[in-house]
Formats: structure tokens, C-alpha cells, sequence
């Protein structure tokens, strides 16, 4: 069996589009307690604090909201929750400094390590964490620099206590985000699964309707026009017959390796069922579309697929061939080319039929 390798359109944005609404939502509660707790320190201690830890609050009153209006303007979450997260660091070690309202500073710090792990996730959180961790530390137990003297007892305590919080903080972060990207990687092998064929891993007809045909709606200009490829091998119960449903099997998978090898990357291939095929071509019309099944049914006839050793088998296909022109003649354009395929068939196989092989005929008769 292959790998779904015609599927690289499926996403799994819901899972992501979860987890960003979640951190969004943890932002703005954040941005919203730390903007009121900022502005009643400016106002309760107006008189109290000095000046210029007064103005360094209103200045990251500002700022914080300034941030959040970026982020309405810009989307840019990582960037504006690490600023916003920055700046409420330094309020947090300007605190500790200064000592707070009554040396009350130590006990604001617990928030940080909880609110940034869910904000931010483990890599950056960890960073941000980590610098105001050294920072108190280097506060509380490095020169004397501090303006106010905790005493031993309640930097011990609060040491004990915040370290806990990290540790806590950054394990359930781990396993969270261990979870998450476990929950995504199911989704998009589950998603994958229902739009592949197992056999030869190309898309399945699920894949065209449910994915291709929104996204032709959506930008018509990167697909119409699109021309249809309904292929079907030959005589392929006789092959079965002849040399057994595996060695059929094996050359269902061959003949996807030759359409993997004459189309292009970005030209849908699937399996519809049994022994049949659809190919799109992304803008293509029927002239050019007609000419590289040509090249298809050539290359498939002359390549010779290994039965054992000593002997190797061929196989041929009919293509049938339609246009579309708007997403929603796709079932139309399956029952012309499903006409023409037809046609090829009872020509004698190996052809392509197509309405530019019609008209090439009959101009050839007149
Ligand atoms: N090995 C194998 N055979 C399959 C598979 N799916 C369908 N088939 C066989 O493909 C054969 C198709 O037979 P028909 O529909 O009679 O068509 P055909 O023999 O190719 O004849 P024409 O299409 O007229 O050229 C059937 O015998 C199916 O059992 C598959 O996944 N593996």
C-alpha cells in the first residue's frame, strides 16, 4: 500500500483553529485582569509610589492595549502575546524591586508561570518563564540591590512555592500540547484515510467531491478551465483471470506510478472504483487535454509491468475526455466523458475519444 500522496490538500485547521481560539481567549482574560490590576496600583498609589514606576505603569496600560488593537489589525498572536507577556515580566521584577504595596510583590509573581504556558506554549513560555525565574532569583538572593530587604523566611517560602508552580505549570504544558499534537496527527490520518484508496494510495472520489470541487468554487482561477480524464483499464477481467487478482492488484498499482509519472504534481489523480480512473487536469482545455492522454495510453502500452522473473505483462486503457468549466458541471462532465470512454471501448480499446478527437476525425473525412 502507498501513502496518501495525492491528499497533500487536506488540512486539519479546525484542530489548530481550536487551539488558537484557546489561546486568544487566554490573552485577552490576561490583557483584561492585567490592564484593571495596572490601573488600580496607578491610582490606589498615586501618591505612595514614585513617579517613575507611576508613569512605567501607564505606559504598559498603554501599550498592553495598544498590543491587543495590533492584534485585531495584524493576527500576529505569537508576537503581540510575547510583547504583552514581556512587558507584564518586567512590571513583575520592577514589583519585586520595589517591594509592592506592603512587600505584597512575591504573591502577584504566581500568576506568570501559569498564564504564559497557556498563552504562549512550552518553547516560548519556557523562555519568558525562565527569565523571570533568574531574574527574582537574582533579586532576592544575589547583590543588594533590591529597595526593600524580604525576609529570609518569605523569600524561602515563596521560592519553594514558585518553583512548584513552574515545574506544575510546564508538566501540564508538556502533556498538553503531547495530546494536542497526538489528537491532530489521528485527525489528519483518519481525514487521509477517508479520502485515499488503500490499494494505490491515490485520492479516492470522495477526495473530488468534498475537497476539489469547494476549492474550484472558492478559486476558479488556479482550476478552470479543468479538463476531465475518465480512464479505464482493458480487458482486466481477462488479466485477473489469466494471472490471479493479485498480479491484478499489483497492476492497478503500477498503472498509478505510470499517471504519476507522465502528469504533473498539481493534476488530481483517483481511483473511482474497480479498474477505473479519473484524472483532472488543471487548467487545461480539451486540445491539450486530449493530447497528454494520448501520451497516457501510449506510455501505459508500452510500459511492461513484471509478472515474475522471466515473464512481464502489458496493459492498456480508454480515456474518455470532458471539459468543465464551472464547479458544478463536474457530474455532467463525468457522463460525456463516461460517452466517449464508450466510444474508445467499442473502437477497439487503447483510444482516447474526446470531442476534440471527433472533430479531428470528421475533418479528416470531409
Ligand atoms: N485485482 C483487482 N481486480 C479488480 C479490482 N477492482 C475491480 N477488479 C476487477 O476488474 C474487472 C473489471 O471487469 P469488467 O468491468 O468486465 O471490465 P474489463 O474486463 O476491463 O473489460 P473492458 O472494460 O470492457 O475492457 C472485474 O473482474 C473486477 O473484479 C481490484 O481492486 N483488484
Amino acid at each position: 500500500m502507498k501513502g496518501p500522496k495525492a491528499l497533500n490538500a487536506i488540512n486539519i485547521n479546525h484542530v489548530y483553529l481550536a487551539d488558537k481560539q484557546r489561546r486568544v481567549f487566554s490573552l485577552f482574560t490576561m490583557s483584561f485582569i492585567a490592564v484593571l490590576l495596572i490601573s488600580a496600583l496607578v491610582v490606589a498609589n498615586f501618591y505612595i509610589y514614585a513617579p517613575i514606576l507611576t508613569v512605567m505603569l501607564i505606559v504598559s496600560d498603554i501599550t498592553i492595549v495598544t498590543c491587543l488593537y495590533y492584534y485585531f489589525r495584524t493576527g500576529m498572536l505569537v508576537i503581540i502575546t510575547s510583547i504583552i507577556l514581556v512587558i507584564i515580566a518586567l512590571l513583575c521584577i520592577a514589583l519585586v524591586y520595589t517591594g509592592g504595596k506592603d512587600n505584597t510583590a512575591l504573591y502577584w509573581l504566581m500568576f506568570y508561570p501559569v498564564v504564559t504556558f497557556v498563552c504562549l506554549g512550552l518553547r516560548n513560555g519556557s523562555l519568558l518563564v525562565g527569565l523571570i525565574y533568574v531574574s527574582v532569583l537574582v533579586l532576592l538572593y544575589g547583590p543588594d540591590i533590591s529597595q526593600v530587604h524580604y525576609r529570609e523566611v518569605e523569600k524561602s517560602r515563596f521560592f519553594a512555592a514558585f518553583t512548584v508552580l513552574v515545574l506544575l505549570s510546564f508538566i501540564s504544558e508538556f502533556f498538553r500540547n503531547k495530546s494536542h499534537q497526538q489528537i491532530a496527527d489521528i485527525t489528519l490520518l483518519e481525514k487521509q484515510d477517508a479520502l485515499t484508496d488503500p490499494l494505490t494510495g491515490l485520492a479516492n472520489r470522495r477526495y473530488i467531491i468534498d475537497y476539489v470541487l469547494p476549492q474550484c468554487d472558492k478559486n476558479p482561477q488556479v482550476y478552470l478551465p479543468m479538463a476531465l480524464l475518465l480512464i479505464d483499464l482493458d480487458n482486466f477481467k481477462a488479466l485477473n483471470d489469466s494471472y490471479g487478482h493479485d498480479f491484478g492488484d499489483q497492476a492497478l498499482l503500477a498503472f498509478s506510478d505510470m499517471l504519476d509519472e507522465q502528469l504533473r504534481i498539481s493534476d488530481i489523480k483517483a481511483r473511482f472504483g474497480g479498474e477505473e480512473f479519473i484524472v483532472l487536469l488543471l487548467k487545461t482545455d480539451i486540445e491539450q487535454a486530449s493530447r497528454v492522454a494520448d501520451k497516457v495510453r501510449a506510455y501505459v502500452a508500452n510500459k511492461a509491468i513484471p509478472y515474475n522473473i522471466s515473464q512481464s505483462v502489458h496493459i492498456s486503457c480508454s480515456i474518455g475526455i470532458s471539459d468543465i468549466l464551472h464547479s458544478s458541471q463536474f457530474h455532467k462532465a463525468v457522463k460525456q466523458a463516461d460517452r466517449y470512454l464508450y466510444k474508445a471501448k467499442a473502437a477497439g480499446r487503447n483510444q482516447v475519444m474526446s470531442s476534440y478527437h471527433a472533430a479531428k476525425k470528421s475533418a479528416r473525412q470531409t
